[in-house]
């Protein structure tokens, strides 16, 4: 079928979650495709085991959803914001619309497959089709194993499997619809979900660094990938990856994060590039390797967010808040230091930099997030869930996979994970990456005068106690097996 045929049926409804997209959308196009289309939004906060939103994706989310509610204005198609248990506003806005088909674009996350479980029965049994569709992973979870049948646990294995299959094109955007759909049903008014912050609003410098949507999506891509030639960004971007100060990273996390950009797009965006820059496109395809590793490995571990991948690690002395007997190897005061962290304030100028970089723009460097992790739990010795949930409140790119994902990889504890006796140290990290200490210096205004803070702890004593720990957590293994 054609982008412009439709069949003679009636209505089609297509529920939007983290696919805020009108291009390369499977789930759209199928509606479009069935008969007039009503598109839906549900903020559910409340089926089971959901995770509420952080600030600085709430912020985002609200932009999004403008951005996505004038693209399908462009199309014809409503939007309608509805608030409340997916498996109860789903079934209910369909049978408003009086649907024949609801479609969707999977989720990964256990509580989401719950819902969307629980709607597709509902739907189905109200005599209205059902289905889902592959747009947020190159590939679903089930369909990757190893010979003997069990999931990756390694990465290398894992891309080299996944990055020498076939991925499909990007589908084009899609022609507005012909005949606007009889009922429309009544929904929220997105300002009422009161997304962005009011007192106070931080949300300034967010907005100076952002621009949510799709189409700012489309153009960071653009951006990035470059023209066919040696100036392409890829070229550089194995090397230059890895310098905070010099904006060499795509920075499309966000984007690929809210759907408004697919990985089918960035794949194939990159593999045009190949011939210009054959390392540069390998490297860069290989993290996004990483996001869908970290998506397969929550799959397969819905836990993630709040289980040691590495059940070891279940007995080591990380310290949590509210914990009376814990100080963490930093010695005293760990709340005053993780509250150091949390601003910007520890006196190591990578780990500041990189926190206040978070605070300001919702964003942070890759090497500036591993560095800063590491210090917070190994040299403070605060439990990885403490750092995830402090990211998970002020990323724009907040991820339910990449984000535990990457704690427990630097903690140790996780798939495929640093070793632990991999601690980094915070001043060689700094002098190594920002040579020149541009980085540090453009977001820490008082470095190098009295205002800025001694450090904070001791490295070396730092790092010996965290190395003491592990070395005993792996003798009380031991002491467990014999
Ligand atoms: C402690 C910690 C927490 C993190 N939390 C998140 C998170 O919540 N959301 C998130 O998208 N990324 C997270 N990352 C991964 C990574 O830091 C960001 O994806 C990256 O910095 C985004 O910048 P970019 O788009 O310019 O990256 P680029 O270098 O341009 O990479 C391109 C894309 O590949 C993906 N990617 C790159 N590195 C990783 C990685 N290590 N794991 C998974 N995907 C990756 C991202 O989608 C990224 O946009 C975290 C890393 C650490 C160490």
């Amino acid at each position: 079928m054609t982008d412009t045929e439709t069949t003679a049926h009636g209505t089609a409804l297509v529920w939007f979650r983290d696919d805020l997209r009108v291009r390369d959308n499977p789930a759209l196009r199928a509606a479009l495709a069935h008969g007039p289309t009503v598109a839906l939004y549900v903020l559910d906060e409340s089926s089971p085991g959901i995770r509420p939103l952080g600030g600085a994706a709430r912020w985002w989310l609200h932009h999004g959803l403008e951005d996505l509610a004038s693209s399908l204005e462009h199309l014809g198609v409503p939007l309608v914001f509805r608030r409340g248990p997916a498996a109860a506003v789903v079934p209910e806005v369909a049978a408003q619309a009086r649907a024949e088909l609801v479609v969707w674009n999977r989720r990964y996350g256990a509580p989401e497959r719950r819902a969307d479980t629980a709607v597709k029965s509902l739907v189905r049994a109200a005599g209205r089709e059902a289905e889902s569709f592959q747009a947020s992973l190159l590939h679903e979870p089930w369909e990757v194993a190893t010979q003997q049948g069990n999931h990756y646990k390694v990465f290398t294995p894992f891309w080299k499997e996944v990055s020498g299959r076939d991925h499909r094109h990007p589908l084009p955007m899609p022609r507005p619809q012909r005949e606007a759909p009889d009922r429309v049903p009544r929904g929220e008014d997105l300002s009422s979900w009161a997304l962005l912050p009011r007192t106070p609003d931080w949300s300034g410098p967010l907005a100076r660094a952002w621009t949510p949507g799709e189409a700012a999506g489309l153009e960071v891509l653009k951006d990035f990938v470059g023209p066919d030639t040696a100036d392409s960004a890829l070229v550089e971007y194995p090397e230059a990856r890895d310098l905070p100060g010099r904006p060499a990273t795509s920075r499309l996390s966000p984007y690929l994060r809210w759907g408004h950009v697919s990985p089918f797009q960035v794949w194939h965006a990159v593999a045009d590039r190949r011939r210009a820059a054959p390392e540069g496109s390998a490297v860069f395809a290989s993290e996004l390797g990483w996001r869908e590793f970290a998506w397969h490995t929550l799959y397969h571990h819905p836990d993630l967010a709040t289980e040691n991948l590495r059940p070891e690690f279940d007995d080591y002395g990380w310290w949590t808040p509210g914990d009376p007997s814990g100080t963490g190897p930093a010695g005293g005061g760990i709340e005053q230091l993780l509250d150091a962290w949390r601003t910007g304030r520890t006196g190591f100028p990578l780990v500041d930099a990189g926190q206040r970089e978070l605070w300001a723009t919702g964003w942070m460097h890759n090497r500036v997030r591993m560095v800063s992790a590491s210090f917070l739990v190994k040299n403070l010795g605060v439990h990885w869930r403490v750092g995830e949930e402090w990211f998970w409140d002020t990323l724009v790119d907040a991820d339910a996979a990449s984000n535990p994902f990457n704690w427990q990889w630097v903690a140790g504890s996780g798939a495929d994970a640093a070793p632990f006796f991999r601690i980094f140290n915070p001043r060689t990290q700094g002098k190594k990456f920002d040579h020149d200490g541009a980085y540090a210096r453009a977001w820490i205004p008082e470095l190098g005068s009295t205002e800025y803070p001694q450090e904070s702890v001791d490295l070396a004593e730092t790092r010996a106690a965290a190395l003491d720990e592990y070395r005993s957590l792996g003798q009380s293994e031991g002491r467990r097996r014999a």
